[in-house]
């Protein structure tokens, strides 16, 4: 069989084993797509593995130039691997995460420092998982030009990977498997223009942006899709307030008191609004109008976080009626899309700050959830006002504003777990867009003074983080 002809038969294969699907398919981050790839499948067909290993084989006349292969963790581990039996060429492997006890290893092997490495890889969309393993590998000494992929989705990733000095051989386009399969049967016309308009209008993003970091909050505004987002850069940039104020206080007048009184310094007053021992719906109208009159907006911290449908009702009902006072909320993304597409029908008028990380001594969130969960919040970009963290993240994504709590002057931390940064640190180290203090301000005996003084402080740091 010539080499076209074995191609033809491993994509048949391949779609037969339901490793290619065509459809109407909800990827990670909740995108659309009319053909999904899972070549995880690959595993339980040990001879199409085999057939794969000699296709890439001879894919590749360099091949054995290489003195390693690395496998993207986790489909192309399997891959690589069957490949290094057949040809003889060792093996390294990337951990996902840093080993925190033992040897800490994050690239396991035996290598010497300018050894080749050939990446292998299943699918590339954007090439960004390539790059995160060649960052480790070239990190850890070794040389990295060369990626042997089985099917490039042609949405841009090869530029991208070149540009990052990484040439990309495919076995397969999603163009040359959709023609393979059209050929033998499988898929329809309809499906095949379906396929190329999808390729077509979803490229990745090649623009060079700046780190967030570096910019003013004017400046960010064409960045961002989500409406509330554009309102609240407006209103720091009028107020040269990146203050929130965490109005965690029992009582209607406590609330309202303390808006009136620390207003004019604060961009987002957040409460948690089922603290309120008194409330009734007049409360949330006169903290509306106060928002207003005073050019802020409001935060419920509801840390959403149970099924979509309960989401819903708990947003829009009850007796809090959410939605018709709070332009903005807090979620968690444990759930998955399912909440956030919950609450997405309001989203002209609603921004979400996605919870990533949290302030709290010994949390559960690990940095795979932070990475799962800033795909999902990059999959709903026009109702993701920005993220709940506590570390630089999104840097290359101006759009999203980071909103980061546990900030207090002269503290560490409480006695349930909070922990503190200052109003420096949390811009200029932790990345914070927009601090959210709390009993800094509410314990403070004059709270308007309080305020006044970690506006200016937070300000003149976001100032010097610019300028930097
Ligand atoms: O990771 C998180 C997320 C939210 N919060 C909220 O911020 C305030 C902090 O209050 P302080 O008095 O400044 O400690 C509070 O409303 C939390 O629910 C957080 O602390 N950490």
């Amino acid at each position: 069989m010539d080499y076209q002809s074995r191609l033809k038969k491993f994509a048949v294969d391949l779609f037969k084993i339901d490793g290619i699907k065509f459809g109407e398919y909800k990827t990670k981050v909740g995108l659309m797509t009319p053909v999904y790839c899972d070549l995880r499948v690959l595993i339980s067909y040990p001879k199409l593995l085999d057939f794969l290993a000699n296709l890439i084989a001879d894919n590749l006349p360099n091949l054995k130039s290489h003195d390693s292969l690395c496998g993207v963790p986790y489909t192309a581990l399997p891959i690589a691997t069957v490949v290094s039996v057949k040809t003889g060429i060792p093996m390294v492997m990337r951990r996902q995460e840093k080993k925190y006890h033992g040897t800490k290893k994050l690239i396991e092997g035996h290598f010497n420092t300018g050894d080749k490495c050939l990446i292998v890889e299943d699918v590339v969309t954007s090439g960004s998982s390539i790059l995160e393993t060649v960052k480790d590998l070239r990190e850890a000494g070794l040389e990295c030009s060369e990626t042997i992929v089985l099917l490039n989705r042609e949405q841009g990733g090869e530029n991208l990977l070149k540009k990052s000095g990484i040439k990309m051989h495919a076995l397969l386009t999603l163009t040359t498997l959709i023609s393979f399969l059209k050929e033998e049967g499988c898929v329809d016309d309809v499906t095949v223009t379906k396929v190329q308009e999808y390729i077509k209008s979803n490229q990745v993003e090649d623009k060079e942006i700046q780190s967030r970091l570096k910019l003013q909050y004017t400046d960010r505004i064409p960045f961002t899709k989500n409406p509330v987002a554009k309102r609240l850069l407006k209103i720091i940039s009028e107020k040269q307030s990146n203050l929130c104020l965490a109005a965690d206080v029992l009582t209607g007048t406590e609330l309202l008191n303390l808006a009136e009184e620390v207003g004019p310094y604060i961009c987002i007053l957040k409460t948690h609004i089922d603290i309120i021992e008194d409330f009734n719906e007049n409360l949330t109208k006169h903290l509306k109008d106060i928002s207003q009159r005073h050019n802020f907006l409001l935060l419920e911290d509801r840390k959403f976080a149970d099924i979509g449908k309960v989401v819903q009702l708990q947003y829009t009902k009850g007796v809090f009626k959410i939605s018709s006072w709070a332009k903005l909320i807090t979620q968690h993304a444990i759930i998955g899309p399912g909440a956030l597409q919950a609450v997405k029908q309001n989203s002209e008028d609603l921004g979400v700050f996605l919870l990533t990380e949290i302030s709290t001594k010994d949390n559960l969130i690990s940095s795979s959830y932070t990475k799962a969960a800033l795909e999902m919040a990059e999959g709903f970009s026009h109702l993701i006002t920005g993220i709940v963290c506590q570390s630089p993240l999104f840097l290359d994504k101006p759009g999203f504003l980071q909103l980061t709590p546990g900030v207090k002057l002269n503290s560490i931390g409480d006695s349930l777990g909070q922990q503190y940064s200052s109003p420096e640190n949390v811009i200029l180290e932790r990345g914070a867009d927009i601090a959210v203090v709390g009993r800094g301000i509410t314990e403070a005996t004059d709270r308007a003074q309080a305020a006044e003084k970690y506006r200016n402080l937070l300000w003149e740091a976001y100032q010097k983080r610019v300028e930097m």
